[in-house]
């Protein structure tokens, strides 16, 4: 009864100060649910009101971005960079760069960012920014001049002590160099203060891979917690980008049935089971084609589905990679109709709430991005550490670092989410990570 009091006090003030940010209101809602009895039962956090104040982002930077396009026109583009949580480390997390993005999805991206950063056992804390720019069919030098405007503003707030950026949806390994760029001379220094760069200027291995690798090395620490394997079991997945890809290339590797990839357009679905010679075709193609799935139909054949997800197609194991709230209720009730036995996501936030709650009640092994795409975030804080040492780390050793640090995430979800007898993943990972926040808080006094 107290917790709903004090759930429902914390929600209307949040919504009374936040009304038109409906992103941002379901990632905290999802996390204070699980983590009030944890609060209610220590005075040091409630005399330091530590749920409210966790709740709510230390900074939200907001910019304009004006540059010229190919047609000599000015446009102008919101910037935004949302500092969540500087408690345990320099602000870490992505930049995104989708006609989509707002102040609500950043600040939920950046609210879920701190939360897996801690789970990661490093010092990084969380953060996220990026911009309603679209790169869709710009070219080349519109992407350059639009990535030097942006940092034009970010500079001043970011460092490789302060915070440090990295990619997202639209910002991968061209935009990262071109932001890195300008930032150096902006700055007049070398130094990691972004993450994801090409390992020719403090880049470092594993990287690119990580967030999907790592996905696949959580799903093994589940399947192995219910005595199942990798081999032979369908997997589908949405997203054709940079999770989707590794994740589908590691499933392969250890023997799963990749069924499906996905865009904003549609469903590619082959049925016999996508290669790894196919991902890798996909990887290196991308950027020679304006719908990759639909060049994959082409290539390979199986079949492409216009506005289709992949939801519908019989799995064993979803992996829901490509988006926010791209997987419904209903979606959920027909992947439990069709058998799937594991959902984890490799995105942020791809469940709907109402999506999660058909997994939780079904007592599926559900597992939120913020503990199985952790990978990414871990890897980038290992490139700020080689960088910071001047020394690079080999492939091997950083893989075998990621596998650890999924294994450990996973521990702390079985060791805080016991439910009798069945492990709800989502309440073990937000209360293990809110432990961390909330004693560095204490720690730090208000
Ligand atoms: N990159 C990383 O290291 C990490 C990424 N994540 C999360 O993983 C997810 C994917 O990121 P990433 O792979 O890097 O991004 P990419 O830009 O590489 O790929 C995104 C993919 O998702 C698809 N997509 C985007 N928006 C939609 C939509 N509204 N509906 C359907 N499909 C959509 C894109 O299709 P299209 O090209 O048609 O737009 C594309 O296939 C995001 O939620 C991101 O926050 C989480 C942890 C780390
Ligand atoms: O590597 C990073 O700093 C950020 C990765 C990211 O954006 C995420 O985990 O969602």
């Amino acid at each position: 009864m107290a917790e709903d009091a004090q759930y429902d006090a914390l929600i209307s003030w949040l919504e009374a100060c936040y009304p038109n940010e409906p992103e941002y209101l379901q990632a905290v809602k999802e996390i204070v649910k699980d983590v009030l009895p944890v609060y209610q039962v220590h005075d040091d956090f409630k005399r330091y009101d530590v749920l409210s104040r966790l709740c709510v982002p230390e900074r939200v930077i907001h910019f304009n971005v004006t540059w010229f396009n190919d047609e000599d026109e000015v446009e102008i583009h919101q910037g935004w960079r949302v500092q969540h949580s500087g408690l345990i480390g320099p602000y870490k997390g992505g930049l995104r760069f989708h006609p989509t993005v707002n102040a609500s999805i950043l600040k939920f991206l950046a609210f879920e960012q701190t939360f897996k950063n801690a789970l990661t056992g490093l010092p990084i804390g969380g953060a996220k920014g990026g911009s309603n720019f679209n790169p869709k069919g710009r070219s080349d030098n519109e992407i350059m001049r639009f990535c030097q405007a942006f940092m034009l503003e970010l500079h001043r707030h970011i460092g490789a002590n302060t915070d440090v950026p990295a990619g997202d949806i639209n910002v991968g390994g061209r935009e990262i160099g071109y932001l890195y760029g300008a930032y150096r001379r902006l700055e007049n220094r070398f130094e990691g203060a972004i993450t994801g760069k090409e390992l020719e200027f403090g880049g470092s291995h594993v990287r690119t891979e990580a967030t999907g690798y790592g996905l696949i090395f959580f799903l093994q620490c589940v399947l192995a917690t219910h005595e199942d394997t990798m081999a032979g079991k369908r997997v589908v997945i949405s997203g054709a980008g940079n999770v989707a890809l590794h994740a589908a290339q590691k499933a392969i590797q250890l023997q799963g049935q990749v069924l499906t990839l996905s865009n904003s357009r549609g469903c590619y679905v082959y049925q016999d089971g996508i290669t790894e010679q196919m991902i890798h075709w996909a990887m290196q193609e991308d950027a020679n084609h304006e719908n990759i799935l639909e060049a994959m139909q082409q290539e390979f054949g199986g079949e492409w589905h216009p506005d289709a997800v992949p939801w519908n197609t019989p799995c064993d194991i979803a992996l829901p990679c490509a988006t926010q709230n791209e997987l419904d209720a209903e979606h959920a009730k027909t992947l439990l109709k069709n058998g799937c036995k594991y959902v984890l996501e490799g995105a942020n936030m791809p469940c709907t709430e109402a999506a999660q709650t058909v997994f939780i009640d079904a007592r599926l092994p559900y597992v939120p991005g913020k503990a199985s795409n952790a990978g990414g975030v871990a890897l980038s804080s290992l490139e700020m550490s080689q960088n910071a040492n001047f020394r690079r780390t080999a492939f091997s050793t950083l893989e075998q670092d990621l596998k650890d640090i999924m294994e450990s995430i996973h521990e702390q979800c079985v060791e805080e989410g016991q439910d009798d007898g069945w492990i709800n993943y989502s309440r073990g990972a937000n209360i293990a990570a809110f432990r961390r926040l909330a004693s560095a808080m204490v720690s730090q006094g208000l």
